[in-house]
C-alpha cells in the first residue's frame, strides 16, 4: 500500500475512476456542488461509484448542504464518507455523523496562523480534517481553484486528534515539496490533475500518485 494516501476529487467518468484506481488512490470524491464544473448528480454518482475497486474510500462533497439534499444523496450513492466543504459547524458535523452513520472529514480553509489555530474546534468531532486554501474573495467555488496556501502555516502545528489530509493547488509538479513542508500523510487533489475545468487527464494522476509517493530527500 502506497505511503501517502490519496484523494482525487471532482471524478465525474469511469474512465477517472479507472486512472485514479490504476494509479493507486485511496479515496475519490464525488462533487455535488451544482455550480462546479466537477458536479455530478445522485444518479450519475451512484453508477460510478459501482466503478470502484473494492477498499477504494468513496467520498460525498457537498457545500452547506441540508437534511433534504443528504437524504437523497445517501439514499441512492453508496458511499463510505462525507466531506463538508462549507461553514459547517461542530454541531453539524456531529448531526450530520449521527443521521448517517458515515465518517465525515471537515475542511477548513486557511490562509493564516488564526485559520490554523480554527481547526481545534473540530478535532474532536471530525473523522478526518482536509485543511485546503481558502477560495479567494472573487471565487465562484469555495474549493477546486487551484491555490495553493502558505504551507509553512502547518509548520508548527501539523497534528491533530483526527487524521487530516492537505489540499489546495496541489499537482504533479509540487505535491512533493507541500508533503516535504508539512508532513501531510494524505493529500487530495481536483484541478491539478485536470486538462480542463472538469476533465481529468489519467496521466496527471498517474504522475501525482507517483510523486506522492517518491523516495523523500
Ligand atoms: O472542485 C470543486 O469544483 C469544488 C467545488 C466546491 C467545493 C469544493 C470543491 N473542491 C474541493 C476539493 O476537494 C478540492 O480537491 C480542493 O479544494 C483542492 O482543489 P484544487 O486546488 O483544485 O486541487
Amino acid at each position: 500500500m502506497p505511503d501517502i494516501r490519496v484523494k482525487i476529487c471532482g471524478l465525474k467518468t469511469p474512465q477517472d475512476i479507472a486512472a485514479a484506481a490504476e494509479a493507486g488512490a485511496a479515496y475519490i470524491g464525488f462533487n455535488f456542488f451544482a455550480k462546479s464544473p466537477r458536479s455530478v448528480t445522485p444518479q450519475e454518482a451512484a453508477a460510478l461509484a459501482v466503478e470502484a475497486p473494492i477498499g477504494m474510500c468513496k467520498v460525498a462533497l457537498v457545500v452547506n448542504a441540508d437534511d433534504a439534499m443528504l437524504d437523497e444523496i445517501t439514499s441512492v450513492v453508496p458511499l463510505d464518507m462525507i466531506q463538508l466543504h462549507g461553514q459547517e459547524t461542530p454541531e453539524r458535523v456531529a448531526e450530520v455523523k449521527a443521521r448517517y452513520g458515515l465518517p465525515v472529514m471537515k475542511v477548513l480553509g486557511v490562509s493564516s496562523l488564526e485559520d490554523v489555530q480554527r481547526i481545534d474546534a473540530y478535532e474532536g468531532v471530525a473523522d478526518q480534517i482536509l485543511v485546503d486554501a481558502k477560495a479567494p474573495k472573487d471565487a465562484v467555488l469555495p474549493g477546486g481553484n487551484g491555490v495553493a496556501f502558505d504551507w509553512r502555516l502547518l509548520a508548527q502545528k501539523k497534528y491533530w486528534r483526527a487524521p487530516w489530509m492537505l489540499a489546495g493547488g496541489l499537482n504533479p509538479e509540487n505535491v512533493a515539496e507541500a508533503i516535504r513542508v508539512t508532513g501531510a500523510r494524505q493529500v487530495d487533489v481536483a484541478s491539478g490533475v485536470e486538462s480542463a475545468p472538469g476533465e481529468k487527464d489519467p496521466a496527471r494522476i498517474k504522475s501525482f500518485c507517483e510523486a506522492a509517493n517518491a523516495p523523500r530527500r
